[in-house]
């Protein structure tokens, strides 16, 4: 089986092709520039290829609404050119096969369920903490829909009594994106977040924050497991302490076995590594193509 998958990143989009079993056979990338230059390397990558569907996990907000008449386009990002682009509809009309459409953590959720990390659970939520903060829900086997798609990265959270940022979310200011993503670390200290050494206070405030975030999300949804990936989760020391905070923060209300004793298997980084994004796209392609009944 040939699955095209397009994993589309505010920074750089990768296209590739995959099998049934989540395996990538190849795959390009390409930077993130004006749409029409963008689908013009969609369409050429895909062009000879042979595929039998295609996913796309894409950054957002994304209408995913398939009764609405803007279905498949990028909604109100401030990516120039990007806002109101009929993304999907462009794709489609070169490639007369099922298409899977989501965002990009709902994507990498729904990879990590159906091949990796939270393989055979029912449900697990998906965090990626990187230039921005996305968030996406797998819930009694479906990816979450609704109004439109979950978008927590900007929830609020209540603040550190000793962060005196304000916060660079455009919107919100203070979010959880404005005061815990890559770029609002490296507001706040001066300095990349790579560049900050281990012990660097700058972690125990952002296990703060994220250890709110995903308390959050357990005490709204209840996933079976939470997977933090994205750039800033390359700082191996933020998982342990972002458990120490959840743990911290539920104060035992929580009486499942996993936050009890098993906290290491419950709060944990992606199975899929740096396939995480792609192996969703595809795996959204194989879901378009079973919906499809072949
Ligand atoms: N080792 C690291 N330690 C801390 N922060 C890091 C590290 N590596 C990358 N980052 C931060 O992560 C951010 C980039 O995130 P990522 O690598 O997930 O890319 P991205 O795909 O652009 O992000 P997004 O998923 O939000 O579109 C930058 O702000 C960067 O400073
Ligand atoms: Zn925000």
């Amino acid at each position: 089986m040939r699955i095209g998958a397009i994993e589309a990143g505010g920074t750089k989009f990768v296209c590739g092709i995959g099998n049934e079993n989540g395996v990538i056979e190849e795959r390009i990338s390409f930077p993130t520039e004006q749409p029409e230059r963008v689908m013009e390397q969609v369409i050429s990558y895909f062009k000879d290829k042979n595929v039998e569907a295609i996913g796309i996990g894409t950054f957002g907000p994304i209408d995913i609404d398939p009764a609405s008449e803007t279905y498949g386009s990028v909604t109100t990002t401030p990516k120039p050119g990007w806002s109101g682009f009929p993304f999907l509809e462009t794709v489609k009309k070169e490639f007369d096969v099922p298409f899977g459409w989501d965002t990009d953590v709902n994507a990498a959720a729904y990879g990590e369920a159906v091949w990796g990390v939270a393989r055979g659970l029912d449900s697990c939520v998906y965090f990626t903490i990187g230039t921005g903060i996305g968030v996406g829900v797998y819930s009694e086997h479906k990816l979450v829909h609704g109004l439109v798609h979950p978008e927590g990265g900007h929830i609020l959270p209540r603040r550190h009594p000793e962060d005196h940022f304000e916060g660079n979310c455009p919107y919100h200011g203070d979010c959880l994106e404005g005061m815990a993503a890559g770029p609002a670390i490296e507001k706040r200290w001066g300095m990349k977040g790579s560049e900050l050494g281990i012990d660097h206070p700058a972690w125990a405030m952002e296990a703060y924050y994220l250890g709110q975030a995903v308390t959050t999300t357990i005490l709204m949804l209840s996933p079976k497991m939470v997977i933090l990936g994205g750039g800033v989760m390359h700082q191996k020391q933020l998982l342990p302490m972002i458990r120490a905070e959840v743990r911290k923060n539920l104060n035992g209300y929580v009486s499942a076995a996993p936050l009890l004793t098993g906290i290491d298997d419950y709060i944990v980084s992606p199975g899929l590594g740096d396939n995480a994004g792609l192996c969703g796209s595809l795996a959204l392609g194989l879901a378009a193509l079973e919906r499809n009944g072949k």
